[in-house]
């Protein structure tokens, strides 16, 4: 997170890391007590290997009462989701057992209704994502508030030049803004789950290249069908 400031503990019980080697790799939210969601992409260099799952942390590094490291049963990425480019970039994790639902772990519900979130609509974001343009990696949770930008701004040559489907939104990205490591991680306006930080290589914090989300929304019916699944 660029330009924003340490969250308070535990305010954001939803708030998944997903490491390896007990590695901080993305960000991630628990969306049922079972099922994190994050980014395709983070899988991309994991050569095959499965996340681990952080929950109930401010810290990464300091004990705290309810921060436990969840296996992970499986991933599931969506199939759209490619290397080449941000479409349907989406991974749920089904954890090995039911997350202990605790005042520092708890879940976030998602936007299931598929309609725009109005632009100049302030939502906020958080992460152990780089929160320096020289890539200094935070050991506590940030977070920064950032308004939505039309899709026809967000899709402006000078921008995204016409790359944002209509499953993906955008936030300005001036000075304030997510980066490496926050990917994977929800969009909350007015406390409900509307986009997840994509996971595509991009430079942060310039105007010029706006924040890109996955909608949830348009993918509700793919979350249902995926956890339903495999919840037997
Ligand atoms: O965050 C991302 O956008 C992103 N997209 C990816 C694609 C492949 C992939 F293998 C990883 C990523 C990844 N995460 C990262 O590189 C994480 C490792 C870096 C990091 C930054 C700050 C704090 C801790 C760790």
């Amino acid at each position: 997170i660029l330009g924003g400031y340490e969250a308070k503990p535990h305010l954001r019980p939803y708030m998944a890391s997903l490491q390896l080697d007990g590695q901080h790799v993305c960000g991630g939210f628990l969306i049922a007590e079972q099922w994190v969601l994050s980014a395709a992409h983070c899988t991309e260099e994991t050569d095959g290997r499965v996340f681990q799952v952080l929950l109930g942390a401010h810290s990464l590094t300091e004990p705290e009462p309810h921060k436990r490291l969840y296996q992970v049963r499986a991933q599931f990425p969506h199939p759209g989701s490619n290397i080449h480019n941000n479409k349907d970039d989406l991974l749920l994790l089904q954890l090995e057992e039911k997350a202990e639902l605790n005042a520092a772990v708890q879940v976030l519900p998602f936007q299931r209704e598929d309609r725009d979130v109005a632009a100049d609509t302030v939502c906020d974001v958080a992460g152990w994502g780089t929160i320096t343009h020289s890539g200094r990696r935070p050991d506590k949770l940030y977070q920064v508030e950032r308004p939505v930008i039309s899709r026809d701004v967000c899709n402006h040559r000078t921008r995204h030049d016409h790359t944002i489907t209509e499953k993906m939104m955008c936030t300005d990205s001036r000075r304030r803004d997510t980066c490496k490591g926050d990917s994977g991680g929800p969009l909350v306006c007015n406390g409900v789950a509307e986009g997840v930080v994509t996971a595509g290589s991009r430079v942060c914090g310039n105007y010029k290249k706006p924040a890109i989300y996955t909608r949830i929304a348009p993918y509700a019916a793919w979350i249902d069908s995926v956890m339903a699944s495999a919840d037997g």
